[in-house]
């Protein structure tokens, strides 16, 4: 019998009842879990796979367990996630024989609970393997069938296909229940794309030129995070559509920049390295925790422009004297819809109430920051979600009560012509981008010039 805890199913099920308990993020969970435990590589995929895709599934997986269990029967909530488990290995994994599955999760129930769950579990999942699962392609209404299908709650489902239409809402989702890419940015302050990419060749890990941004890599296997290159501040783990926000900026070398929501400082560092470590920026952000890490990561990546202050960004204007600076970017908090295939549990929590909550935000932000910007200069506002109430909403509303800013037409030359030709344009100036469209995070873009 294999140890509980190098046993990636269990290590699965516990990470799984901490997300759901503590409302933790499953990025943070798992890396901390595999930091944790001796696991090979094989393992750590598994249980990697197992958590993103059993959150991920969750719906669809409920659908099949309550063809089985009555909706009505309590069950203790490790034993639903046991389940989902299980489930999860028979139809979406090939490779897991049926006997190991059962085997593998009577195992678990029986070092966890009592004679009558393990019982429970192992007729449930004999009868499911026995008679096999219900089609949902039967489930009627129609948006009930599409949220369960594709395993989205029903009101996001609807507002994708409100705004882009059903087969781009669709594959929206379909996107989402996919691992996610992982790219890095280059540091152009130490090394290139080419060599960047023998250096890591070097250490084992498989990479290849990003498709979208010029400074991207992308990595085929291995663990990029895991090595010396990582640590000489030689690259930077950055999704390819955040790597468009700094080249929307524009901050050239020996300008003063504030990035008013900068934690944990992806953006910040990538700023910088645009600017030749010349200049200077002012990093803020609410939490000091997260000042912290935008530090951390200026260190490794050798660059010393970045002055971090723990502040919210809506009491900028009482700290800085107006038109302070060449350029602002306000990457700002917000419901994260485009990124839901890094951080799945993003599309059980959030709510319609949610978006309202953060777009007032983010409009008292932008309000709040506007002055700071020199006549002539530019400010950027971008989001990592696709919902238009936070994104060309908020941007246009600003334009309405803000004549001393226009759109920013040249962003569209600023962008790769990927981006430029297959992005969401409203008139050269904010883009939309879908995470399907170029297999990258969903994000939005503006650029605003201060007239
Ligand atoms: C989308 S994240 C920024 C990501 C960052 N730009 C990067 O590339 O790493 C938004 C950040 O805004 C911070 N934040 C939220 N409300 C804020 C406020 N009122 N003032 C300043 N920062 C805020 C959050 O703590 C979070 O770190």
């Amino acid at each position: 019998m294999a140890k509980p805890m190098t046993n990636p199913r269990e290590l699965a099920l516990d990470v799984l009842i901490r997300i759901e308990k503590n409302h933790a993020y499953s990025q943070l969970l798992l890396h901390e879990t595999i930091k944790r435990h001796p696991l090979n590589k094989k393992d750590i995929g598994l249980l990697t796979q197992l958590v993103y895709g059993v959150i991920q599934r969750r719906l669809t997986l409920d659908y099949y367990l309550h063809a089985f269990i009555d909706k009505k029967k309590k069950i203790d909530a490790w034993v639903k996630w046991l389940l989902y488990l299980s489930i999860y290995q028979k139809v979406y994994l090939d490779k897991i024989p049926d006997h190991a599955i059962v085997n593998e999760a009577v195992n678990i129930a029986r070092r966890r609970g009592h004679k009558g769950i393990v019982g429970f579990v192992n007729g449930v999942l004999r009868q499911m393997i026995r008679k096999g699962f219900p089609d949902p392609a039967d489930i009627t209404p129609e948006n009930k069938r599409l949220s369960i299908m594709y395993s989205h709650p029903s009101w996001l489902l609807e507002r994708w296909i409100n705004l882009y239409g059903l087969d781009e809402a669709l594959a929206i989702c379909e996107t989402n229940n996919q691992p996610a890419p992982v790219s890095v940015r280059v540091n152009p302050l130490k090394t290139d794309v080419q060599r960047l990419i023998q250096t890591l060749a070097d250490a084992g890990i498989e990479a290849e030129p990003g498709a979208v941004a010029p400074e991207a890599v992308t990595i085929i296997s291995g663990n990029a995070a895991d090595t010396m290159a990582y640590k000489e501040g030689l690259f930077t783990i950055q999704d390819e559509s955040s790597m468009l926000v700094a080249h929307a900026l524009d901050a050239k070398p020996g300008m003063t920049v504030l990035d008013a929501c900068a934690g944990p400082g992806g953006k910040t560092g990538h700023i910088a390295e645009k600017m030749d470590n010349h200049g200077s920026i002012c990093a803020l952000d609410l939490h000091a925790h997260k000042t912290k890490l935008i530090d951390q990561q200026a260190n490794r990546l050798d660059i010393d422009i970045i002055h971090t202050r723990a502040l919210d960004a809506r009491k900028a204007n009482d700290v800085f004297p107006a038109e302070s600076f060449d350029r602002i970017l306000i990457d700002a908090p917000c419901s994260g819809f485009g990124v839901i295939r890094r951080k799945p549990e993003i599309k059980w929590e959030k709510t319609e109430k949610d978006v309202e909550q953060i777009a007032k935000v983010q409009a008292d932000i932008l309000d709040q920051i506007a002055p700071l910007v020199k006549a002539g200069g530019k400010l950027v506002y971008s989001t990592c979600t696709i919902d238009r109430k936070e994104n060309t909403d908020t941007v246009n509303r600003f334009l309405n009560e803000h004549p001393e800013f226009e759109l920013d037409e040249s962003l569209i030359n600023r962008m790769p012509d990927i981006v430029g030709q297959h992005g969401q344009w409203q008139n050269g100036g904010m883009v939309q981008i879908l995470p399907q469209q170029f297999q990258t995070d969903g994000f939005f873009i503006s650029c605003l010039k201060r007239i």
